[in-house]
């Protein structure tokens, strides 16, 4: 659940909702003139919301801006123990992690901080998505990495003012049909890559149009398809839809459940593979199933 810093009458409002993670804003929505004072909102707020069993994020300023030490320096100074997590936007290459990496762990050894501040980044560029690989090797503080669409279609020059989702001029046609196809597919998939090569979670970012939860679900459906664990909310009515959609059905952990009794019961037979519901499944189909079971189980205990 992301909210601008600026806007400090939304913090208890995020506290309160069905989100596991809070993104507090300092970056793209605010304004440069309200830097400073969302800034200062945001070190008051880490100590004085209840932020329950959530994890505590907050999104600094681009190491592009003059603002991104300041936001380190402050939060870290500042800003109290119950800050889990800075969220480091535009990261082009291994090094701009490096850069906030050397700066926190400089200030939390000076000032005795016992909790290592984890990082999730955000893959919003042509440079993060051409470095992601190294990017999610680049630092053990690293947990997560968001797909940011808005800022990366920006930079990759596409044509579009839309924030994830369908693209109107992205299909193919036959017969006069058309097709519409996933432009985000790809990006997704290499973030996905990289994030499950190096143990780092991947999730998809922000779905512009609040208004169309459909479009919304089918964009998070395609995501947790593919690997990703969640999705930004940016509005409070996308956080049901997120948490409906990432965690697996009552119906998708039963079928995950019988697959591996079927499974069990083949490898009593000494079989490596058997047939469930006239389908092959096999010693892969085994690890398939913990996925979902694992996720379901997380969920559950969370
Ligand atoms: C695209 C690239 C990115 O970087 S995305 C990440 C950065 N952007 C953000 O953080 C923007 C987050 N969202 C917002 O600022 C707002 O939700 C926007 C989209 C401006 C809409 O605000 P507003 O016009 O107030 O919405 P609304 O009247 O429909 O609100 C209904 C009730 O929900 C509340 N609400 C609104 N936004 C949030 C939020 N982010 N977190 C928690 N609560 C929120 C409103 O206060 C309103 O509450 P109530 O019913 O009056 O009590
Ligand atoms: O920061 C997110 C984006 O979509 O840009
Ligand atoms: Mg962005």
């Amino acid at each position: 659940m992301f909210g601008p810093g600026s806007r400090p009458a939304l913090f208890d409002k995020m506290a309160a909702s069905a989100a596991d993670v809070i993104n507090l804003d300092l970056e793209d929505s605010v304004a440069p003139s309200d830097k400073d004072s969302a800034r200062s909102n945001v070190i008051a707020a880490i100590s004085a919301v209840n932020w329950g069993n959530k994890t505590l994020s907050v999104r600094i300023n681009g190491l592009d801006s003059p603002w991104w030490y300041r936001d380190v320096v402050d939060l870290l100074e500042l800003g109290g123990d119950r800050l889990d997590q800075i969220m480091i936007p535009k990261v082009g290459c291994a090094a701009d992690v490096y850069a906030v990496d050397a700066l926190v762990t400089a200030i939390e050894r000076a000032k005795g901080r016992s909790k290592p501040i984890s990082f999730e980044v955000i893959i919003e560029s042509a440079a993060g998505i051409s470095h992601v690989e190294e990017i999610a090797a680049s630092s053990p503080r690293l947990q997560a990495m968001s797909l940011g669409a808005a800022d990366f279609a920006a930079s990759m020059g596409m044509q579009t003012t839309g924030i994830g989702g369908t693209q109107e001029n992205y299909y193919m046609i036959r017969e006069g049909a058309k097709y519409w196809s996933d432009p985000w597919h790809w990006a997704q998939a290499n973030i996905v890559a990289a994030c499950r090569t190096h143990g780092i979670l991947p999730v998809d970012g922000p779905f512009g149009d609040f208004s169309d939860d459909e479009g919304f679900r089918a964009q998070a459906r395609r995501s947790a398809t593919l690997g990703m664990v969640g999705k930004w909310a940016i509005h409070p009515k996308q956080v049901a839809l997120a948490n409906e959609v990432f965690t697996p059905s009552e119906a998708a952990v039963a079928e995950a459940r019988e697959i591996l009794a079927a499974m069990a019961a083949a490898k009593e037979r000494g079989e490596g593979a058997t047939v469930y519901k006239g389908r092959l499944v096999d010693i892969a189909s085994i690890k398939q199933a913990e996925v979902i079971v694992k996720q379901s189980e997380m969920i559950a205990a969370y």
